[in-house]
């Protein structure tokens, strides 16, 4: 990352030629390859140098294979680094031998054995349930990662009392209700849920709740166990034939619709974005709201807490049901206006409830509606079946598990979902894109606001065959890091340019080239600045950094209107000078003296023995001193030094 100050002090000044022409040959110590082209902007030189030994022969196959595996492993985990691993590694198997390498995992609620076995073999797993949240702030901040039910409340608070250290908040169920996902996505923690394993358990739930109520078998229940034989006092109602009413026709909705049919009732559903043909194919139609209110004898509740969905059943809703409607809730507490529903009971507007979760869990003891003898109530035990439980522990164990190697969970709640092969496939281009928006910003002039960044990729692709989102937020993440305070990764990435005002806009250009390749070439353009290196700017007036992926590994192929071929790795020194003999041995044999390693040279010129653009890798950062040194050497007429 750039050291700004030092960027501005001793980088910027432009450096004009006092001529003095040298020799060619007098590189011939370190020159290992040359190329010539006949396209003036080409490059017309590639060259390998070891200026510290000019017999150290850079082995070019090995070095490009090791980089390609070690691209491979880390793309996933530099998308996801937060704050505190930032400089460190995400956790892969080395690290479990050792209790202080392992990551922590807090489980704040019960979990399943099988999943809690699953992250102790991964992790350091402290089960602390009933935490209260001091207790929870306090403990956050030296985990990884954390698992909770519905009964942990992820507040902002916990998330900013983590200071960057947690990068997963596992919810080991459906509901992300109790989730601070705005908070979780500033700090650039992942959220990931276990969506499928409890679907059938609740659907279970919602189908003996529904059966329960028109039966009135808990209260005739709780009457003989008082001693009295009522027969008379609970007759119920059937369920055959009757009409119920689905909202909300996803995982739980679908299976006690499924369930429901079999009982013989006439199942209607209303979901606003529900498939129509999927309710169809298990004979059901969708409905609108008011059609499905106004028409149900039971109402199931399947929806989640939203803003929109939070106290849709309320005075006016009820108003509009059948009389003796029954509602059955085994969703959220939330949806539900508690005290209308306690005033429809009353009223007889609604016959009887049959609730498994509440606005708060648990519920006052003297609450109305728990009291209230025509509702029964269940502690919220849709997802608790021991299948369900096992099910759900091993469905997010294996998800933070993931999450803690720097894999994207196929149940990342605030990530975009990108599938394992795309991720693959773009690994390297996920380096290449950091690495240009790295550059991009190094380029600009202190002082140059950056409010607009153009992305351009080139690909054979069609423009729908390419995800783009995790280069975007590789970009975003070079450009924002190295002049901010904020880490960026795949979780945070829009929100944090968003927060800066930068605008990033996206263009593809489709090309002919083979398509055996995801990407031919990123260019990264910022507008409406200036550059502390002129040359970097283009034609048109941007900054423009263009680059490559070759043989697995980023290459930088352009600078302004000038064409380079560097490879980006370690750090760069970008020289305009006049094109004439003699700069190049120059340079090197300065780095040399100051045993800087240089691994990469390339030169690209615009006209030739007119100006030339040397791009010189460095494994080192020169001392200021070496860096003071280049910029005296004649026909150098301006340099910079960027870090990668
Ligand atoms: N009681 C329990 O223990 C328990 C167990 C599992 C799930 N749940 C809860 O049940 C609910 C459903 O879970 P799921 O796994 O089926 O989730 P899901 O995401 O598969 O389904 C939710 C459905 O609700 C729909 N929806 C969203 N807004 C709506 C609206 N305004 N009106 C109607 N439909 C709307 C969505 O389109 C989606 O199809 C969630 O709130 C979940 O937390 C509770
Ligand atoms: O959303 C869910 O998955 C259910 O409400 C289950 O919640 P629980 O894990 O607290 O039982």
């Amino acid at each position: 990352m750039a050291n700004s100050c030092s960027a501005k002090s001793i980088f910027s000044p432009s450096f004009t030629s006092k001529s003095q022409p040298t020799s060619r040959s007098s590189n011939s110590s370190q020159l290992l390859s040359f190329l010539h082209s006949t396209n003036p902007t080409r490059p017309i030189a590639t060259f390998k140098l070891s200026s510290s030994s000019s017999s150290s022969q850079y082995n070019c196959d090995q070095k490009q294979s090791l980089s390609r595996r070690r691209l491979a492993a880390n793309v996933i985990s530099s998308a996801l680094k937060t704050a505190e691993s930032r400089e460190t590694k995400s956790f892969t198997e080395d690290d479990v031998g050792s209790d202080q390498t392992r990551p922590t995992i807090l489980v704040s609620e019960k979990l399943g054995e099988a999943g809690l076995q699953l992250l102790r073999s991964f992790g350091n797993v402290d089960c602390s349930y009933d935490l209260s949240p001091e207790q929870l702030c306090e403990k956050i901040s030296s985990c990884d990662a954390l698992i909770v039910r519905s009964g942990t409340k992820v507040t902002r608070q916990v998330l900013e009392a983590a200071k960057g250290r947690l990068k997963v908040v596992g919810r080991a169920g459906v509901g992300i209700d109790n989730v601070d996902l705005q908070a979780a996505t500033e700090v650039g923690c992942l959220v990931v849920n276990a969506p499928t394993a409890n679907t059938v358990a609740a659907a279970e739930h919602g189908i003996a709740l529904i059966a329960a109520m028109a039966r009135n078998v808990a209260q005739a229940d709780a009457s003989m166990k008082a001693g009295k034989w009522q027969r008379n006092k609970y007759v119920g109602v059937s369920m055959v034939g009757k009409t119920l009413a689905v909202m909300g026709f996803g995982k739980v909705g679908s299976e006690v619709a499924r369930r429901a049919k079999g009982l013989g009732m006439n199942v209607i559903a209303h979901d606003p974005y529900a498939p129509a043909d999927r309710a169809r194919a298990i004979g059901v139609e969708l409905v609108s709201f008011d059609q499905v209110i106004s028409t149900a004898d039971f109402i199931s509740l399947h929806m989640p807490l939203t803003p929109t969905t939070n106290k849709i059943f309320n005075d006016e809703t009820f108003g509009r049901m059948k009389n003796g409607v029954r509602i059955v809730n085994v969703a959220r507490g939330g949806v539900i206006d508690e005290e209308a529903l306690v005033r429809a009971l009353d009223s007889g507007k609604v016959a009887q409830a049959a609730l498994d979760v509440f606005t708060q869990e648990p519920p006052p003891t003297d609450s109305k509606l728990v009291q209230h003898e025509n509702v029964i109530v269940t502690p919220h035990l849709g997802a608790s079946t021991k299948e369900a439980q096992e099910g759900v522990a091993i469905e997010i164990a294996e998800a933070v598990v993931g999450a803690l190697k720097g894999e994207l969970s196929a149940t990342a709640v605030n990530a975009p979902m990108v599938p394992q092969e795309v991720l693959t496939e773009l690994a390297p281009y996920v380096v290449l894109a950091e690495k240009l928006g790295r550059l991009a910003v190094q380029l600009v002039a202190g002082g140059s606001g950056i409010k607009s960044v153009k992305v351009v990729y080139r690909s054979a692709r069609d423009p729908d065959d390419l995800d783009t989102r995790l280069l975007r937020a590789m970009i975003t993440k070079g450009i924002i890091e190295p002049i901010s305070d904020s880490y960026i990764n795949l979780v945070n990435a829009d929100f944090t340019a968003k927060e800066k005002g930068l605008r990033i806009s996206e263009e593809r250009v489709v090309i002919d080239t083979s398509p055996d390749m995801p990407v031919h070439s990123i260019q990264v353009l910022v507008s409406n600045v200036d550059s502390k290196f002129a040359s970097a700017i283009s034609e048109n007036g941007e900054i423009s950094v263009e680059g490559r992926v070759k043989y697995g590994v980023p290459h930088l192929t352009g600078v302004g209107s000038f064409e380079v071929d560097v490879s980006l790795e370690g750090n760069l020194i970008l020289c305009r000078q006049i094109d004439q003999p003699g700069v190049i041995g120059k340079v090197g044999n300065i780095l040399g003296e100051a045993n800087t390693n240089v691994s990469f040279m390339s030169v690209g010129r615009t006209v030739r023995r007119n100006k030339a653009i040397m791009a010189i890798g460095v494994d080192e950062e020169p001392e200021k001193e070496t860096l003071r040194k280049i910029g005296t050497v004649p026909a150098i007429e301006e340099f910079v030094f960027l870090k990668l």
